[in-house]
């Protein structure tokens, strides 16, 4: 196992005297840090204002108590899309079970439809702190994303494309077993790259992410208590034509406390045709993938269940 400083941490926070106002030093320094993390790593933990400690032990706390409902009262959240709705003990995650809420940036209704489905009387806390977390952990990947394009130095029209990859906003709650007595450690997600454009995640107290390295060990992460880790998905790679890459990672549980964690998923808008800058293309970088829309790509995934190189095989050329 190597250190887990080798996953550097990007400072955000204006209370630690950072600007990342368009056209500051500080955001182009910090614009750097963010490409070359993705170049090398394909993955980085921030640490922001954004997450009071209130926001995140209600958020947590309300998680819990979501999960400790009837199982048939989870299973109302249904949706017939690949990995959304309320899944538990799938073929994918077996010691987990997990809710794919989705909703769009430009209205949050969903988020109150499913606290309402959860809880015919309403739950308008978990429903803010759902809401305030989703739209934080939006706005911060819209940064990132760029911050990047400045970092490349491409054409400002390319924000514009940034945006559309971070179009729709699927957010994730899960919660994963505790191994079983016989045994000290679980893979409780198995080794895989995230499918869509970027995924922010923060935890509980409960540490058990691992990132494989490009050297081939499994780093632990800890994600900092005000933070995220930022994970780059197979879309970003295809649309830097391999340039960032996409960090596998899987999930390891051990010890005797749950871990539970809130992802947001940036996914490209509906039929966007997924087809990078042709600033990433060169003699030296040859175009690696054709272009094809996101929803093929996840039915690929679903249908064919593979796991390795997947964006290879669906769109490699
Ligand atoms: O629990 C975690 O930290 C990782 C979750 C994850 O990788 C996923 O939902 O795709
Ligand atoms: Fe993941």
């Amino acid at each position: 196992m190597t250190i887990e400083s080798e996953i550097p941490i990007l400072d955000l926070r204006r209370s630690s005297g950072v600007n990342l106002e368009e056209g500051s030093d500080g955001r182009k320094e910090m614009g750097n840090k963010v490409r070359e993390a993705f170049e090398t790593h394909g993955c980085f933990l921030i640490r922001c204002d954004e997450i009071p400690k209130e926001l995140r032990a209600g958020l947590f706390g309300n998680i819990k108590s979501l999960f400790d409902l009837p199982e048939e009262t989870k299973k109302k959240l249904y949706n017939p899309k690949p990995y959304r709705g309320y899944t538990s003990k799938s073929r994918v995650i077996p010691h987990s079970e997990s809710f794919g809420i989705d909703n769009s940036p430009k209205a949050d209704t969903t988020l109150e439809e499913f606290t309402n489905l959860m809880w015919p009387e309403g739950n308008p806390t978990f429903c803010e702190e759902l809401r305030s977390m989703t739209s934080k952990a939006r706005e911060l990947s819209v940064l990132i994303l760029k911050m990047l394009v400045e970092s490349l130095g491409l054409p400002e029209q390319y924000k514009l494309d940034v945006e559309d990859l971070n179009n729709y906003n699927d957010t994730r709650v899960t919660r994963y077993q505790l191994p079983p007595d016989t045994k000290e450690t679980e893979i409780a997600l198995t080794l895989h790259t995230d499918k869509g454009t970027l995924a922010l995640i923060c935890e509980n107290d409960v540490q058990g992410l691992q990132v494989l390295s490009k050297t081939g060990n499994y780093v632990d992460v800890k994600i900092p208590y005000d933070g995220f880790v930022v994970i780059v998905g197979d879309i970003l790679k295809a649309w830097s034509n391999g340039r960032f890459q996409a960090a596998p990672h899987r999930v390891v549980t051990k010890g005797d406390k749950e871990r539970l964690v809130f992802v947001l998923f940036s996914v490209p808008k509906q039929n966007m045709l997924i087809k990078g800058p042709s600033e990433f293309v060169d003699d030296d970088h040859p175009l690696r993938y054709r272009s094809f829309h996101y929803d093929e790509f996840v039915d690929y995934h679903y249908t064919t269940s593979t796991e390795e190189s997947v964006l290879e095989k669906f769109a490699g050329i």
